[in-house]
């Protein structure tokens, strides 16, 4: 498996066209130190049993849409944000207030995320994607080892390899969630058979929230489930986001911050 890395990790910055200063290049660099320094493991041919998409697909009919909830104890551009948020404490609410999947980060280095927070949330049922910056086979076998059902694939870092890590995370038995920054991308999430899309709505070079339109993409994949990530801070542009037609929502920092965060996720269903 060590063949779906990118070619030399060193490189991967030169591939993606990032510099190593921005939010985005820190945690690119880090996480390809971290993998030089894990020791590979194989990684297990696995049936793709289809439940994360099935849970989205399920809160799409019944509710008009479907919310991921992300568990994110810091980021690169905001630091150590919600560092003393207790776990179980929010992913019961995660569950208690109707969010069909979580997202769970796993980069330990600029999010505080951890693999054992991954494999902890099976404890709650949802299907969870590992939140990560995957690079190479290292970091699909830690996905793999987490339990996680789906795993991020961000076109924005992998472009031209982004269909053969696809093709990889399925026969590993991973749901791969293909992640854009902007519809120059589209021909990268075609090319691997992509069902899951994510719109980051977050400009990674400015850190500036806009406003990604689902049309494009709903004309370009019409049978996929369309995701609008990032930047969502009330439970009304959640409703938006539904209205403008994508499935479903990925949020992070304003379940992280809210008090209570059980009635923000009943809020948007209501
Ligand atoms: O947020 C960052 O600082 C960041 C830096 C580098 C790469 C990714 C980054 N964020 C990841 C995300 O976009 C979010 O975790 C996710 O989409 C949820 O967004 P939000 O609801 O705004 O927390």
């Amino acid at each position: 498996m060590r063949d779906f890395d990118l070619p030399e990790l060193e490189q991967v910055l030169a591939i993606a066209g990032l510099d190593g200063s921005t939010h985005l290049g820190r945690v690119v660099l880090s996480e390809a130190q971290r993998m030089k320094e894990t020791e590979p493991a194989a990684l297990e041919a696995r049936p793709c049993a289809g439940r994360f998409a099935a849970a989205l697909q399920d809160a799409k009919q019944r509710r008009g849409g479907a919310v991921i909830a992300e568990f994110k104890r810091a980021s690169p551009s905001l630091g150590a944000f919600a560092a003393d948020r207790d776990f179980d404490t929010q992913l019961r609410a995660y569950q208690a207030g109707g969010a069909a999947c979580v997202s769970v980060l796993a980069e330990p280095a600029l999010f505080q995320g951890s693999v054992e927070d991954v494999r902890a949330a099976a404890r709650y049922g949802m299907p969870r994607i590992y939140k990560g910056f995957v690079m190479g086979a290292a970091h699909l076998q830690e996905a793999q080892a987490s339990g996680a059902e789906a795993v991020l694939l961000i076109a924005r870092v992998l472009k031209g390899y982004t269909a053969q890590f696809a093709a990889a995370a399925r026969q590993a038995g991973l749901e791969p969630l293909i992640e854009l920054h902007d519809l120059g991308e589209i021909a990268f999430a075609r090319d691997a058979g992509a069902q899951l899309i994510g719109i980051n709505a977050r400009d990674l070079a400015s850190f500036a929230i806009g406003s990604p339109d689902a049309s494009p993409l709903r004309d370009a994949f019409p049978d996929a489930l369309l995701i609008r990530e990032s930047g969502l801070r009330e439970p009304q542009d959640i409703k938006d986001a539904f209205a403008q037609g994508f499935d479903a929502v990925l949020i992070g920092e304003a379940l992280m911050r809210s008090d209570n965060p059980r009635a923000f996720l009943e809020a948007a269903y209501a």
